[in-house]
């Protein structure tokens, strides 16, 4: 008869070993004396040529990696289904967006395997995963990272130091060395670097398990290091922590150093599971060790024996379950706590287990959020009141201007009596009036600008005409001075509409974020686009201010026939010798010096009359231009409000609507989501 193998294979093909594999495998090693454990034969040549012709044809396969590797089946049955539900809330664009975090909800643990050297951990993972790892010791962590993909070639690479390096089945135990060694050097020391290899098949456990470097008690300093290493990958709450323990090592479990640093971070064992490996080398007295718990973690423990040399996944999983079936010895220990499948099965529990543990968690977040979705529905506000409140509030700008423009025509000592003193607009108009005319102030040296321009001008001309081109230039020297104070009216007048339009939409709109940045755009492309207008507007009126002295207003002569009146009394003075000082007053003036005037009597008269003039037109100017820039704001603030109600109208309805849309998708999205969630905790509650 065939060896343990050749039966596998030959009841593959037979499907007998589907219905009873371990009693079919039994007899047919019995019948062919093949019933010892450790599988010894009297022919050890034939044994060495077998082993060779295995050798050979295990380097020749295809794929000697990712068989059903034993984790897989028990994985893809009670795991997956959470994983595909995890998808299909991600599908539903429902976490982060919707303030539900799913990887932070729900965590994907990792398997972290720890032992004393040489205690057989990579061979778990081995055995585990169903990968070729080398059997070099372990000197930095090996992140194995398990995928599925829609690939059904496997896809491997390495990742250490910030480079990747792509490898397949057979070359991976060398990538894993030649890494090993770029990190922590040839000899024996130990780094915390780690190297990561990303494995992704089809039908592939996510899984994370990591493999860390053995303890040893010397030299001190690697003992200081692999704790260390070990600590920080073992204290993460999510971690499964796979404590290897050897059965043939003469170190008693319970002092296993390995077992004491799990305590430090799982005082309970809530998430330690002992493996004890090598069963087959020391099956005597490891019953008891198991029966009495000697290990005392949490999760128990599970005995396994490990692919040795070179057999194959197969051979080795035949052999374990064998031997565990037909020892004297171990066949005594509880079926349920050995084999390398009990362990996938029980991790995949535990897997579960914790998974589960934050699924309610997750039903109540996603029904929180119904709850304030829903709230926000009830609340959304009628576009249309609330374009209504603004056009309102912009509206009672225009309303209170009114009293002003009259008080305006009376002119500014009136307005210090009548103004609503209390409006933003009103203040707002009130700097603005008293601005330009503080510009309107005589300065220093009285008529000193007025005599040189004079002078100036007399040595070109007939004083006629030029006294008119003199009153021209000082017109508009002086308009210059003020040619920014209309624009900075102007400027914090719409910043001002704008803050009225926004205060009034944001309150009703406050619980809406999204609605409310499109409603503050759009309010300020409105505003920058009539202040843009404004500001080209009242340029052209200050420019015309510049060239212009024309004007109607009565109020010209009858300030200038008052100031005009001054000017006997300011001649007298000026030419009184027998003054110390000699300062003259003049109604709205105040007291002015002229002094420095003596001896310039030639040009004194004439200059007199010319600044009496600027100063009478000057109000003429201050006045109109507080007119035109009052009226062209109120003109446009009304105009504005007309031709942008039913944009805004629109703006916020389309808004509102897509709000609606967007609240009435996200609940569909989160009662699908809920029913999911709770599909599962119905299915694996129990
Ligand atoms: N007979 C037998 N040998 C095993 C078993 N498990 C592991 N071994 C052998 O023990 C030796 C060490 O195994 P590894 O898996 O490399 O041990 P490790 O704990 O990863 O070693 P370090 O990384 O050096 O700490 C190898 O020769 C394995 O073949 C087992 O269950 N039975």
């Amino acid at each position: 008869m065939d060896d343990p193998i050749t039966a596998v294979a030959s009841c593959r093909r037979t499907n007998l070993l589907e219905k009873d594999p371990l009693l079919y495998i039994f007899n047919e090693m019995y019948k062919s004396h093949h019933f010892e454990y450790e599988f010894e034969t009297e022919d050890k040549e034939k044994e060495e040529e077998d082993e060779e012709k295995e050798k050979e044809e295990y380097m020749a396969a295809e794929s000697v990696v990712f068989l059903d590797t034993p984790l897989a089946s028990p994985y893809n049955n009670r795991i997956r289904p959470l994983l595909d539900a995890i998808d299909e809330l991600r599908y539903f664009k429902l976490m982060p967006e919707e303030g539900i975090d799913i990887n932070h909800t729900l965590p994907i643990p990792t398997i972290v395997v720890i032992g004393d050297r040489s205690s057989g951990k990579s061979s778990v993972l081995e055995s585990l995963a169903g990968i070729n790892l080398p059997r070099l010791c372990t000197r930095v962590p090996l992140l194995l990272r398990l995928q599925s993909s829609d690939y059904s070639t496997p896809k491997i690479s390495l990742h250490y130091n910030g480079k990747v390096v792509s490898a397949n089945e057979k070359t991976l135990a060398d990538k894993i060395i030649v890494a090993t060694e770029k990190i922590a050097g040839k000899g024996q020391g130990v780094c915390a670097t780690p190297v990561t290899v990303n494995l992704k098949k089809q039908g592939l456990p996510y899984l994370t398990m990591v493999d860390l470097p053995g303890i040893i008690p010397v030299p001190e300093d690697v003992y200081h290091q692999v704790s260390n290493i070990i600590m920080d990958y073992i204290s993460p709450k999510e971690t499964i922590i796979l404590n290897v323990l050897s059965a043939a090592s003469s170190v008693h479990f319970s002092t296993c150093e390995s077992i004491r640093m799990s305590k430090q971070v799982d005082n309970t064992g809530t998430r330690t599971l002992a493996v004890v490996t090598k069963a087959d080398r020391s099956p005597e007295g490891l019953l008891d060790k198991v029966r009495n718990n000697d290990v005392e973690v949490g999760l128990g423990c599970i005995c396994v024996i490990n692919r040795i040399g070179h057999e194959s996944y197969e051979q080795a999983r035949c052999k374990e379950a064998l031997l565990f079936e037909t020892h004297e010895h171990l066949s005594q220990i509880d079926k349920s706590i050995v084999g390398i499948p009990a362990l996938a099965k029980k991790l995949v529990n535990i897997q579960e287990t914790i998974m589960k543990k934050y699924l309610p968690d997750i039903v109540l977040k996603i029904e929180e959020k119904i709850k304030t979705n829903l709230d926000d529905l009830m609340k959304v506000p009628n576009p249309m009141d609330a374009v209504i409140k603004a056009s309102t509030a912009v509206g009672s700008i225009v309303d209170h201007s009114s009293t002003f423009r009259k008080l305006v025509d009376e002119y500014s000592k009136e307005l210090q009596h009548h103004a609503d003193r209390s409006s933003t607009f009103r203040k707002l108009v009130d700097e603005y009036s008293k601005e330009l005319q503080h510009h309107g102030d005589i300065g220093k040296d009285f008529l000193v600008d007025e005599i040189n321009k004079l002078k100036d001008a007399r040595t070109f001309g007939p004083s006629n005409f030029l006294s008119r081109q003199v009153f021209m230039s000082l017109v508009e020297e002086k308009v210059k001075t003020i040619s920014e104070v209309p624009s900075k009216f102007i400027e914090k007048y719409w910043n001002y509409v704008e803050s009225v339009c926004l205060s009034v939409l944001m309150s009703d709109f406050r619980d809406h974020p999204q609605i409310l940045s499109s409603i503050k755009r759009e309010v300020q492309n409105l505003v920058e686009k009539t202040k843009q207008h404004s500001f080209g507007w009242v340029n052209n009126i200050v420019e015309m201010e510049k060239h212009s002295n024309y004007t109607t207003y009565p109020e010209y002569m009858e300030t200038l026939k008052k100031l005009m009146a001054y000017q006997d009394e300011f001649m007298k003075i000026l030419t009184d010798d027998s003054r110390e000082k000699w300062n003259v007053q003049i109604d709205g003036l105040g007291e002015i010096d002229i002094g420095h005037l003596r001896g310039l009597e030639g040009y004194v008269l004439e200059a007199f009359d010319m600044k009496m003039r600027l100063i009478a037109y000057w109000e003429i100017i201050v006045k109109r231009l507080i007119d035109y820039t009052v009226n062209h704001c109120l003109h446009y603030t009304n105009q504005s409000i007309t031709s942008s109600r039913e944009g805004w109208q629109r703006m916020l309805e389309s808004s509102v609507a897509k709000h609606k849309e967007r609240l009435e998708t996200s609940m569909e999205v989160l009662e699908r989501s809920k029913n999911v969630v709770n599909d599962l905790i119905e299915k694996f509650g129990k």
